[in-house]
């Protein structure tokens, strides 16, 4: 079942949302000169939800993502963010070469001022998390691309405060005992059922709401014209977080764009198991529309630059999606060629 989510009357309030952008604009220099990568932006990640981010190259994707990491601001609009420390996924692992997997996990927890005893038990249990467990001692140059990007991932994941707990360890060893369903690691009943987790109602103590003011006063340039961010039914599984998981995100930006087709398969499956496992929010840019539609609960499709949220699609991993998701593409990239 395909349902395109267009109706701002089905939006779900309940829980706060990991991400909310409204309204936001991004240009970048000044004058006749300037580029406009964003206008009028408007979307929300509801806690625990998996979102892909996809579009024609140029788009904004990467732009969207920077204002959400805290790496630039924009020019008009705001950006809120609901987690502690939002980690941010790129194509390239970015590794320390000089330290060990175990070591580079543990440098986030490092620099968060984490005891050294309690750093290593989390970082071994991240890398189990992402099935380095045996790996923890070599350097980067050691490991395969795959093996690179988990640690990356694993990195990430100790970057959002993530700590495996008793619940998501469960989940990843019955990973690993399974080989069946789509989602690895989702006992066999609740995937059928499709049970969907409850947004978080509470704030947890100590976790920050970042809210990003634009670095220069709104221009009013931004056209309202995105479609509201609205309700998710998905016909897919949701995630199994731990209690406190609702405010970790993990912004992830073409992580696998750089890997073989069979590695990037692997890791897209493993990527699906660790979500599960965790529950963190996950705001993930491609421009692949298979990838986007097997890893997203929710697709969400930015026209061509400037960028704007033209459709969303509640994802069931199906070819049908596909299809339709990729004309849909191929329209927004012609009808800008024509411009
Ligand atoms: N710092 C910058 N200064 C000027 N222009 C920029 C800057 N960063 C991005 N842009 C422009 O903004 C637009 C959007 O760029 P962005 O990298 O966000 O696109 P994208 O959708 O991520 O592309 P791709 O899929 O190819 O990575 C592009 O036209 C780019 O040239």
């Amino acid at each position: 079942m395909t349902v395109t989510l267009t109706d701002e009357a089905d939006v779900d309030t309940r829980g706060r949302p990991a991400v909310s952008v409204s309204n936001v604009v991004k240009r970048f220099g000044h004058g006749p000169d300037a580029v406009v990568a964003l206008d009028g932006v408007d979307l929300i990640v509801r806690p625990g939800e998996f979102v892909c981010l996809l579009g024609a190259s140029g788009c904004g994707k990467t732009t969207l993502l920077n204002l959400l990491a805290g790496l630039d601001r924009p020019t008009s609009g705001t950006v809120t963010v609901d987690a502690a420390r939002p980690a941010v996924m790129f194509q390239e692992p970015a590794l320390m070469p000089w330290l060990t997997a175990r070591r580079n996990v543990e440098l986030p927890l490092r620099l968060a001022g984490m005891r050294a005893a309690e750093r290593r038990r989390r970082a071994a249990d991240l890398l189990e998390l992402v099935r380095l467990g045996g790996q923890g001692d070599k350097r980067p140059h050691e490991l395969s691309g795959g093996m690179r990007q988990r640690v990356a991932l694993a990195r990430a994941l100790a970057s959002t405060g993530h700590a495996p707990d008793a619940a998501a360890r469960q989940v990843t060893e019955r990973a690993a005992a399974s080989s069946t369903g789509d989602v690895a690691g989702l006992p066999a009943g609740e995937a059928a059922a499709g049970r969907r987790r409850e947004p978080a109602d509470g704030r947890r103590d100590g976790v920050a709401r970042r809210r990003v003011r634009p670095a220069a006063a709104a221009s009013g340039s931004g056209e309202a014209d995105a479609t509201t961010p609205a309700a998710l039914h998905p016909p897919r599984p949701a995630a199994r977080p731990s209690p406190d998981s609702a405010h970790r995100l993990l912004l992830m930006d073409e992580p696998f764009g750089a890997l073989d087709a069979i590695t990037r398969d692997v890791l897209q499956a493993e990527l699906l198991r660790v979500w599960h496992a965790t529950g963190t929010s996950v705001l993930f840019v491609t421009h692949d529309v298979r990838e986007a539609v097997r890893l997203a609960q929710r697709v969400v499709l930015l026209s061509s630059r400037p960028g704007r949220v033209v459709q969303q699609w509640s994802s069931d991993g199906g070819t049908a999606l596909v299809e339709e998701i990729t004309d849909r593409l191929r329209e927004v990239i012609s009808s800008h060629a024509g411009a």
